[in-house]
């Protein structure tokens, strides 16, 4: 996946795809399996194309179907299914998504959904809830540990059973629906009507509180015809809930358990029944237990067959070896098609034009949930409710694609990878309101310039156009549910606007500009460099820096800066921006940095420095470059990490080694370090060396991150980088997305500058009490 590096990395991973079908449906199941060819790798597979197939192909199942419909899969596909245990894939399967998925679990109460942070070393014992037609009732201890301890046969089939008859509802969807503007006091006997209106306090039981489910219609002289079938709904979902809430307290309470996770196709998403599960496990146990949910809840049969495996080694697969990605169309949820086959192009922007002619709003990629709440604050009828549940087909489905990257690691020099949050601001929201109509406002000129960047054809106009549909898709499931993804900061948020990007072929939408501001700086390089020469080190360290923030200016990314671009060439903007420095800057810990670097390291500089470089053109030309530059000359190692994949005028890593070979054509420094470090070995070839003589240079080097992202989450990042990372002493992050929405509270290991212009009204008023343009240069130097 990250192979667009500089070095490419034999790619062992794969990627995970969850579609649903309805045992009811199988037949399409079938069809989608055959059309795409999966049980034979896919049709991009060499085999495939070779026709040189086994015969003898074996899947792994489990659930009643594996038995049910195996002779279906060898008649229709010639697949033998090869059965495993219900239970040991159940638990296997959630195993695995508690273990490897960072936003798996979450509580759901009062309509707010909320991730939990579950702790790899403080996984076990927990209970294990899985509620399909019946309910089985596992405490799992381990890896392959586990009992099934209780269960209850009023499941989910006892309330679809029961409802159908008591309702004439001809859908489980339309039963749930009606339960949402049900009152089920007119059904239930509640600790008010028994007490005459009053809480019977003394054992702490509310007016409200449930005496006897449906008890009420015992002492009415009605007909089932008379009751209103909303009623009828709520009385028996609650009664079925709570039930099943109440056996699995106890049982938690039985083996001491605190955490309860709820699975299985009764809850398949929906925000009502958890809340209704959530309320019933809180009541009973008096909120010292705790009612979770998966994001992937209705795939845990499954993954658990998939784990079941030898093979694959998945058994070491960690949090940070998978990426999830939200992919537009390719859901084929309940039977029903919803978007084009995974990962066909063409049919995915045939897909989204045909939702613009028809002016239908493009349902986001996954499906969407209910926003609803209970607002249960008793046993009371629900004050607030979704007024729609969509279709069975388009449940939710919270999840994306899974990749599995196992050359993905977690920066080693993180001070405390548990606690390290990426994102400085909370997306709660106000804030993505905010951050919407930014990045609504720019979709049309990165259209534009994504466009161009494909040579402006019809192809590449069809393309941009679809992105536009899909990324803005993105954004409106977002602002209905802003948990929706996972929990999602705005480092996702512009990582997605990228991916978006990469679904519809851009492979580097602002390759022009970038190459254009290059060569711009380049040509101004050698008067710079030879400026800094004429000053004394100190001058010389504080223009260094006031380079790097200046130049830091040249954002595609923001508004602002993208209008100043129109006022003057890139080199006028550059010398206005450094005029403009003043310090004290906004955070300005300069004088800390000078004194570590000129005074207590003197004698003893640092040993190697990583640079996160930024921006392309000025950015890293005529400020990191100059900065790298004084750092090799003090002996200090330098490794430009950049990134693996394009993000708006973020220089690459595969960009970098052209530029410090131009760069090193008038600069005696950095060739050696370049040659030292490996950098030119191609590009330098035939140019004379007059500098053989040259004293030995500590090497410059160039790393990828793994990222294609203006910003840097330091949990997932290349093994090369992790690599590098371990000797090194100096960071020095720089830009607005890994500076400031990423990292600015981040801790490290090692001594830490975090340099960047802020761009952003907004964001210089909320970090900082601040405003636009002003400069951070913070410091953090561990004692
Ligand atoms: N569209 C649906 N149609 C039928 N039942 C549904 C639907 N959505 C959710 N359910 C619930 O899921 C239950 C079946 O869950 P499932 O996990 O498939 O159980 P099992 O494998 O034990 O039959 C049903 O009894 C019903 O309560
Ligand atoms: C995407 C960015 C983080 C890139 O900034 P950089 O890291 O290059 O300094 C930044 O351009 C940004 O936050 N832009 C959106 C805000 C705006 O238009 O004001
Ligand atoms: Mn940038």
């Amino acid at each position: 996946m990250f192979n667009g590096g500089r070095r490419s990395y034999p790619i062992l991973g794969g990627r995970l795809h969850f579609v649903k079908f309805e045992t009811g449906k199988l037949n399409e199941c079938l069809d989608f399996i055959s059309s795409k060819q999966l049980h034979r790798g896919g049709v991009d597979s060499p085999s495939w194309r070779s026709g040189a197939q086994p015969d003898d192909i074996v899947i792994k199942a489990t659930g009643g179907g594996a038995y049910k419909y195996a002779d279906l899969f060898k008649e229709r596909l010639g697949v033998s299914l090869e059965k495993e245990d219900e239970m040991d894939c159940l638990v296997s399967g959630a195993n695995f998504l508690l273990k490897a998925i960072r936003h798996e679990a979450f509580t759901h109460m009062d309509g707010h959904k909320e991730y939990v942070q579950i702790d790899q070393n403080d996984l076990f014992p927990f209970l294990l809830v899985n509620v399909g037609s019946g309910v089985s009732i596992i405490k799992v201890d381990g890896h392959g540990k586990f009992q099934r301890v209780s269960g209850t046969n009023v499941g989910g089939g006892t309330y679809w059973g029961l409802g159908r008859l008591m309702t004439k509802c001809k859908s489980f969807d339309e039963l749930l629906e009606l339960s949402q503007r049900g009152d089920n006091s007119t059904m239930d006997m509640l600790v008010g009507d028994i007490y005459g209106g009053l809480d019977y306090s003394k054992i702490g039981l509310s007016a409200s509180t449930i005496a006897s489910s449906f008890g009420k219609t015992i002492s009415e002289n009605k007909e089932l015809s008379d009751y209103r079938p909303e009623d009828i709904s709520l009385s028996l979902l609650r009664m079925i809930s709570y039930n099943i809430g109440q056996i699995s307290y106890l049982n938690a309470l039985r083996y001491g358990l605190k955490r309860i996770f709820f699975g299985g196709f009764f809850i398949r998403g929906h925000a009502y029944t958890m809340d209704t599960i959530s309320f019933a496990v809180n009541f009973w146990s008096k909120g010292e237990a705790q009612a979770m949910f998966l994001r992937h809840e209705g795939f845990l049969g499954a993954l658990g067959a998939f784990m079941s495996y030898e093979k694959h080694g998945l058994d070491d697969l960690r949090v940070h070896h998978l990426v999830e990605r939200f992919p537009m169309g390719a859901p084929y949820v309940g039977g029903k098609i919803h978007g084009p086959p995974l990962g066909d192009l063409n049919a995915k922007i045939s897909w989204m034009e045909k939702f613009v002619q028809k002016g239908t709003q493009i349902i986001a990629p996954v499906p969407m949930g209910v926003p609803a709440t209970t607002g249960m604050g008793g046993f009371e009828r629900p004050t607030s409710k979704g007024d729609i549940l969509r279709s069975d087909a388009s449940a939710a489905l919270n999840v994306g694609v899974l990749h599995l990257v196992p050359t993905l690691d977690v920066f080693p020099l993180l001070e405390d990878p548990k606690t390290y949050e990426p994102n400085t601001i909370d997306l709660d929201q106000d804030e993505f309101k905010y951050w919407f109509k930014v990045l609504s406002d720019h979709l049309p000129d990165l259209v534009d310039k994504a466009v161009a960047s494909e040579g402006g054809t019809d192809d590449a106009t069809r393309r941009g156009d679809a992105f536009a549909h899909a990324f803005s898709a993105h954004l409106a499931r977002l602002m209905e549910e802003p948990a929706a993804y996972g929990k999602f900061g705005l480092a996702n948020l512009l990582e997605l606007r990228e991916e978006c990007l990469r679904e519809f072929q851009f492979v580097d939408a602002y390759i022009s500009i970038k190459q254009r501001e290059n060569e711009a700086s380049l040509a101004v390089l050698p008067d710079l460099l030879m400026e800094l020469d004429t000053m004394n080190e100190e001058a010389r360290l504080l223009a260094l820096i006031e380079g790097v923030l200046a130049a830091n200016i040249f954002d595609w990314g923001s508004r602002a800066c993208v209008e100043l671009y129109h006022k003057g060439t890139i080199i006028e903007i550059y010398r206005m921006s450094r005029k403009k420095m003043q310090r004290p800057w906004r955070i300005d810990d300069f004088d800390m940095f000078k004194k570590r670097m000129l005074i207590d390291r003197k004698d003893q500089p640092y040993k190697r420095a990583l640079l996160f470089v930024d921006n392309s053109g000025a950015d890293v030309v005529l400020g990191m470059l100059p900065l790298a530059r004084e750092l090799l000359r003090h002996g200090t190692e330098v490794v430009l990490v950049a990134n693996s994949l394009p993000a708006l005028n973020d220089v690459t890593a595969n960009e970098l080694p052209e530029i410090i070979a131009e760069a090193s054509k008038h600069c005696g420094i950095l060739r050696k370090a370049a040659e030292a470090g490996g950098l030119l070995v191609d590009a330098m070839a035939g140019i004379q060396d007059d500098l053989k003589d040259a004293p030995e240079s500590a090497p410059l080097m160039v790393v990828e991150n793994g990222c294609g992202s203006p910003c840097i989450d330091f949990r997932q990042v290349s093994s090369e980088l992790a690599a590098a990372a371990k000797d090194a002493d100096l960071l020095i992050l720089e830009g607005m997305g890994r500076a400031l929405h990423t990292n600015l509270n981040a801790r490290f290991k090692c001594d830490a500058l975090k340099l960047a212009m802020v761009k952003n009204q907004r964001l210089a008023e909320k970090l900082f009490n601040g405003n636009i343009y002003d400069c951070i240069c913070k410091f953090e130097p561990v004692s």
